[in-house]
């Protein structure tokens, strides 16, 4: 959700990253063919297009998109976080649900802009200092529980990142007809190190492709979603 007063009432934001090349890329000779135009608008390339081929002349498969907000290579990790995450904080410890995730094919940076590095951190660290800051600040009038949950669907299956030896998990309707995720380990939490201490070991469970396709990363996948759930309720 953006970080403007406007956008408080709007239930879902899409945002849009493009990366930078990979060393692997750029000595392959490929270059960006998605560009973005404004803070909404990306522009997508058509890689065939060739300026000398007059039969195919305006007849470019170029193609818009909008979204709530796009960024390219070029933006830091606090842009991203502010545009996107940071505006749920307020609401986060008022006892409202959130939810942040990345999708995409492999290697395209969802990893690298929900947890970042130690000198670039992502969105989960930003998150995470800023809620325990906020907790932090509201403590007089307010007690917290915190706690944290990690999982990754990966064809339609579920699996639980911080215990993977339980298989793959069902999806329930509880008694209130809230859909849950039957059997999830659930950690309560005091403090921002000890949840990326386990975002890290979750992280580490996460299935790869088989083709170390971090170093070059295909454009079509079977995509796989990794979602993140932090409560903080007022007690
Ligand atoms: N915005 C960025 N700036 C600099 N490097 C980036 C950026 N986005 C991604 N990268 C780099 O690209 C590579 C692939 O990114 P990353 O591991 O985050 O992909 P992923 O979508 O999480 O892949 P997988 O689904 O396989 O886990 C990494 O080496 C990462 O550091």
């Amino acid at each position: 959700m953006k970080d403007t007063s406007e956008s408080k009432d709007q239930q879902l934001t899409v945002a849009l990253r493009i990366r930078p090349l990979s060393d692997a890329e750029q000595e392959e000779g490929a270059s960006i063919v998605a560009h973005r135009v404004d803070d909404q608008m990306v522009v997508l390339m058509d890689p065939m297009e060739d300026p000398d081929d007059i039969l195919r002349a305006n007849r470019s498969r170029e193609k818009t998109y909008m979204f709530d907000v796009a960024f390219d290579f070029t933006a830091t990790q606090e842009e991203v976080y502010r545009a996107t995450t940071k505006g749920l904080i307020e609401g986060l410890i008022s006892g409202y649900n959130a939810t942040v995730f990345a999708y995409g094919p492999t290697g395209c940076g969802k990893t690298y802009t929900m947890l970042g590095t130690d000198k670039e951190p992502g969105i989960y660290v930003q998150t995470l200092n800023d809620l325990f800051r906020a907790i932090e600040e509201t403590s007089d009038d307010m007690q917290y529980s915190v706690s944290m949950s990690y999982l990754e669907i990966y064809n339609e299956m579920i699996r639980d990142l911080l215990n993977p030896s339980s298989g793959f998990l069902d999806l329930r309707e509880d008694s209130k007809g809230e859909i849950q995720v039957a059997g999830i380990t659930e950690v309560s939490t005091i403090n921002a190190r000890e949840i990326m201490e386990l975002l890290m070991k979750g992280n580490k469970q996460h299935r790869r492709e088989p083709t170390g396709a971090n170093q070059t990363p295909p454009l079509a996948k079977t995509p796989r979603l990794q979602v993140i759930a932090a409560a903080a309720e007022p007690l």
